[in-house]
């Protein structure tokens, strides 16, 4: 693909659909590639509104809404960054001719929707997932956990970042885990999965890139394995390289590689899997930079985000770690707007220390509002600096008009 010049007729133009921490970095990636930017969201100033060309509010849920803001802007790209999309609208926008979608509408519509990306795994491509059922209602809920056992999980089929899910230990979880599906997922479809625990030994992303190899095809590259750990089904620390048994890794490599080329198009995946001694289970698929990914704008040669740029715009990519390296994540810790950070210098005071703060106008009690990064010898090392340097950063009432 040719990039032209952006605001002008021969620009390259790629709309981002979500606009939050992951949205924002690939819009700078974008930019540095001369790339015009549109960036839209459920909400104005969005961590990626505040760096692209311009921005609209819209609810990406309503098929009317998206469609005629398709039609308005006329991007080349489409970029799908967050979980509350009308998706079937893409497949109709795709089909249409009207835009390409990132990495492909089937691929987003798929992943979407926690049943879709399941029942393709499981079931057609034949890959070992935790034994799983869907539920509509309170009672198949409870004849669906029946079936699945104890303990078990319960997710809202539309969400992310943990939204809306509960690890249920017996019959008395169950009324509280299916309220809170319905009200915290992103999007209320009023469908849930449960899925049966699996006790792993420890849980990677396996960031996978589709891009345009030397052959002029699209090919497969991997990068190293990251490992994380999650809280309430939400990421707080992630490291790179975690390591693998040479099986394990080639089992992931493989599970990888069988759900991305099926879903297809260009882009970078993040594959989440969790593994125990050797034997890997396939647990869900982001067609998009992954949150845990955050690491690599330290780790790697190319970040997740910069080599998803590349991808989408037909450009070779370049997988390669730079050194060892982890993220930690700085939590809102409060409810309120336009906060402020205090010991940002303590922090970035010591050694190998970098700092996202996402810029997002409003703060919650356990919202993601920035990470920090750190490099060292070791992945241990380096998560030891990464707790570190969150652990200064303390977010603040805003006071207006006071500098620090
Ligand atoms: N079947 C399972 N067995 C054991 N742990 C699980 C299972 N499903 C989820 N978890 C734990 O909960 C975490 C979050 O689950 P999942 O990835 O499905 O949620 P999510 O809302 O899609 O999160 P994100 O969008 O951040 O990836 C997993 O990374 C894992 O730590
Ligand atoms: N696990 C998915 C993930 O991390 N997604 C990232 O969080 C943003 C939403 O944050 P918000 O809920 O704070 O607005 C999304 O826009 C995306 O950048
Ligand atoms: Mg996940």
């Amino acid at each position: 693909m040719r990039i032209g010049t952006p605001l002008s007729a021969s620009a390259t133009k790629v709309m981002l659909l979500g606009s939050g921490e992951l949205g924002k970095e690939v819009i700078i990636a974008l930019q540095r590639l001369g790339v015009e930017v549109i960036a839209v969201d459920r909400y104005a100033d969005a961590p990626g509104m505040q760096v692209a060309h311009r921005s609209h509010v819209i609810n990406m849920a309503d098929p009317v809404a998206l469609r005629a803001l398709v039609e308005q802007e006329k991007p080349h790209l489409i970029v799908p960054e967050i979980e509350a999309i009308a998706t079937e609208e893409l497949l109709r926008i795709e089909a249409d001719k009207v835009a390409e979608v990132i990495p492909t509408a089937r691929a987003t519509n798929l992943t979407m929707n926690r049943e879709g990306i399941r029942r393709l795994a499981a079931e057609t491509l034949g890959l070992a997932t935790s034994p799983y059922q869907f539920a509509e209602t309170l009672e198949e809920l409870r004849a669906a956990i029946a079936k699945i056992g104890y303990p078990c999980l319960v997710k809202p089929v539309m969400s992310s970042s943990g939204k809306g899910q509960s690890t249920l230990r017996s019959e008395a979880d169950v009324e509280a885990a299916w309220n809170y599906a319905a009200s915290g997922g992103r999007v209320n479809s009023g469908k849930v999965i449960v899925e049966g625990f699996i006790d792993f030994d420890y849980e990677i992303t396996l960031l996978t890139v589709r891009a345009v190899g030397a052959s002029g095809q699209v090919e497969t590259y991997f990068c190293d394995p990251i490992g994380h750990v999650q809280v309430k089904g939400d990421y707080v620390e992630s490291w790179q390289p975690q390591a693998m048994s040479p099986a394990a890794l080639q089992s992931a490599r493989d599970i990888a590689a069988k759900v991305t080329g099926d879903l297809g198009g260009r882009g970078l995946f993040g594959v989440e899997l969790f593994v125990k001694g050797d034997k890997v289970w396939f647990s869900e698929v982001s067609p998009r930079p992954h949150d845990t990914g955050l690491v690599t704008l330290m780790s790697q040669r190319f970040s997740e985000f910069e080599l998803h740029a590349r991808a989408i715009l037909g450009l070779p990519v370049d997988t390669g770690m730079r050194e060892p390296g982890a993220s930690a994540v700085i939590y809102g810790g409060m409810n309120e707007t336009g906060i402020a950070f205090e010991g940002v210098k303590e922090a970035l005071s010591l050694p190998r220390i970098d700092l996202r703060l996402f810029g997002k106008p409003e703060a919650f009690e356990r919202r993601r509002m920035g990470v920090a990064l750190a490099a060292g010898d070791d992945t241990g090392i380096a998560r030891e600096r990464a707790k570190h340097a969150a652990s200064l950063v303390r977010p603040v009432k805003g006071d207006a008009g006071k500098g620090e």
